[in-house]
C-alpha cells in the first residue's frame, strides 16, 4: 500500500476556491465577486500604466538577477516604511522601524507570526469576528493561539464597537491585537477616527501589542495618507507594534507577491535586533524574496512623476468601486419593494461589501444566478461592472426574500 494513503484531500480555500468554481462555470452570465481582485468595467484584470512604465525603465536598465539580501531590496524597504509612516516621521528618522520585504501581505503576516511564536511564548493574537479568511490558518500553522474580538454587528450591519472594546480590555495583558488598517475585510466597516483613538487608548492601557494588517493603503479612500491614519495614530503614541503591508491591490501587483513586515520598536538598537531575527526566520523559510515586484515599487515610489501617476490611477480604481457601490445601492432600492434598508452598502468602504446573506442564500446566488461570492456573504465590488449592477441586484433580492 502507498505510504501516502494518510494524505487526504484538503478542502477548497474559502476564497481562492471560489475562483476555481467560477472558472469551471460555463454560463456566460457568471460573475466572480469572490477574490478581492480589481477588475475594469470590462471585468478584465488591470495592470496599472505606471507599473508598465516602471517595468520598461527596468528592462532598459538591464537589472541583473542576483539574489537579494534575506531582508529584501533595501530601496524597497526604505520606500515602503516611508509610505506607511510618512518620510519625516520620528520612527523613520530615529531608525526605530525594522522593515523586511515579505512575500506580499500573507508572507509578511506569516513572518510576524513566526516571530511571535518564537519570542512571545503564550501570547495570543486577537482577531476580529469576522476577519480575512486566511488569518486563522496563518496563526494556526505558525502555532500561535488566537481568539476573537467582537467586530461585526448583524443587527445594525455595523461595528459592535462596545463589544470590540470590551473584548480587547478582557484579553490577557500583552496580547497582540490584529487590526485592519483600513477597508476591513470582509465587512468593509472601519472604525471612525474617534473610535480609533479609543481603540489606541484601551490597547495602550492594557499593554497590548497592536498588529496592523494594511493590505489596502490608498485603495480604500483613494488617499494614501488617509488610509494610513490609524497606523500613524498608534505611532504618535510611541507604541511598539507590527504592520504587515501588501502591494497586491493598491499597485495591482497580486502575483508579484510584494509586501513587507514593519516592526516599530522603542529604539534603533531594538529594531536592529528584531530585523536580525526576522532574517533568521526568513532564510530557512524561502531564503530571500523575489526582486521584480520590489523594484517596481521602489521605482514608482522613488520617482515624483511616477508616484503622482500612481496616485491618480489609485484614485481612479477607488473611484470606480465607489461608483459601482452607488449604482448597486440605487438598483436595490429601485427594485426591492420590501422596504429593506440597503444604506449599509454605501457606508462600507474598500473592495468589499458584507451583504448579510447567509450560506444558503449565498449558495442560491451561485447555483441560480451564477454569482460567485464567499460563503460568509461577502462580495467583492472590485469584480462588479456598472453594466452588471441590475443583474446583481435581482440576484440579491431573489436570494434574501
Ligand atoms: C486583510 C488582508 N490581508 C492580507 C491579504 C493578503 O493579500 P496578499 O498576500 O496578496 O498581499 C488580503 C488579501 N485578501 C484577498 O483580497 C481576499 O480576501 O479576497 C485575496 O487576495 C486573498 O488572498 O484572499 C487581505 O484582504
Amino acid at each position: 500500500p502507498s505510504r501516502f494513503e494518510g494524505i487526504t484531500m484538503a478542502p477548497p480555500d474559502p476564497i481562492l476556491g471560489v475562483s476555481e468554481a467560477f472558472k469551471a462555470d460555463t454560463n456566460e452570465l457568471k460573475l466572480n465577486l469572490g477574490v478581492g481582485a480589481y477588475r475594469t468595467e470590462e471585468l478584465q484584470p488591470y495592470v496599472l500604466n505606471v507599473v508598465k512604465k516602471a517595468e520598461n525603465l527596468m528592462l532598459e536598465r538591464g537589472d541583473n538577477k542576483e539574489y537579494l539580501p534575506i531582508e529584501g531590496l533595501a530601496a524597497f524597504n526604505k520606500a515602503t516604511a516611508e509610505l506607511l509612516f510618512g518620510a519625516g516621521h520620528p520612527v523613520i528618522k530615529e531608525q526605530k522601524v525594522a522593515t523586511i520585504q515579505g512575500l506580499s501581505g500573507t508572507g509578511s503576516l506569516r513572518l510576524a507570526a513566526a516571530l511571535i511564536e518564537r519570542y512571545f511564548p503564550g501570547a495570543k493574537v486577537l482577531i476580529s469576528a469576522p476577519t480575512w479568511g486566511n488569518h486563522k490558518n496563518i496563526f494556526n500553522d505558525a502555532k500561535v493561539p488566537w481568539s476573537e474580538y467582537r467586530y461585526y454587528d448583524p443587527k445594525t450591519i455595523g461595528l459592535d464597537f462596545e463589544g470590540m472594546i470590551e473584548d480587547i480590555k478582557e484579553a490577557p495583558e500583552g496580547s497582540f491585537i490584529l487590526l485592519h488598517g483600513c477597508a476591513h475585510n470582509p465587512t468593509g466597516i472601519d472604525p471612525t477616527p474617534e473610535q480609533w483613538v479609543k481603540i489606541a487608548d484601551v490597547v495602550q492601557e492594557k499593554n497590548h501589542i497592536p498588529f496592523f494588517d494594511v493590505a489596502y493603503q490608498g485603495f480604500a479612500s483613494g488617499s494614501l495618507d488617509e488610509d494610513a491614519a490609524s497606523v500613524r495614530l498608534f505611532a504618535e503614541r510611541g507604541m511598539e507594534f507590527f504592520v504587515a503591508q501588501s502591494y497586491s491591490k493598491n499597485l495591482g501587483l497580486y502575483a508579484e507577491r510584494i509586501g513587507a513586515i514593519n516592526v516599530v520598536c522603542s529604539s534603533a538598537d531594538a529594531a536592529t535586533r528584531v530585523k536580525s531575527q526576522l532574517k533568521r526566520i526568513a532564510r530557512p523559510m524561502y531564503s530571500n524574496p523575489p526582486v521584480h515586484g520590489a523594484r517596481i515599487v521602489a521605482n514608482v515610489l522613488g520617482d515624483a512623476t511616477m508616484f503622482g501617476e500612481w496616485k491618480a490611477e489609485m484614485e481612479m480604481m477607488a473611484g470606480r468601486i465607489k461608483t459601482v457601490r452607488q449604482r448597486l445601492y440605487d438598483s436595490l432600492v429601485s427594485k426591492d419593494k420590501s422596504g429593506k434598508d440597503w444604506s449599509f452598502i454605501l457606508k462600507q468602504i474598500g473592495m468589499f461589501s458584507f451583504t448579510g446573506l447567509n450560506k444558503a442564500q449565498s449558495d442560491n446566488m451561485t447555483n441560480k444566478w451564477h454569482v460567485y461570492m464567499t460563503k460568509d456573504g461577502r462580495i467583492s465590488l472590485a469584480g462588479l461592472s456598472m453594466a452588471k449592477c441590475e443583474y446583481l441586484a435581482d440576484a440579491i433580492i431573489d436570494s434574501c426574500h
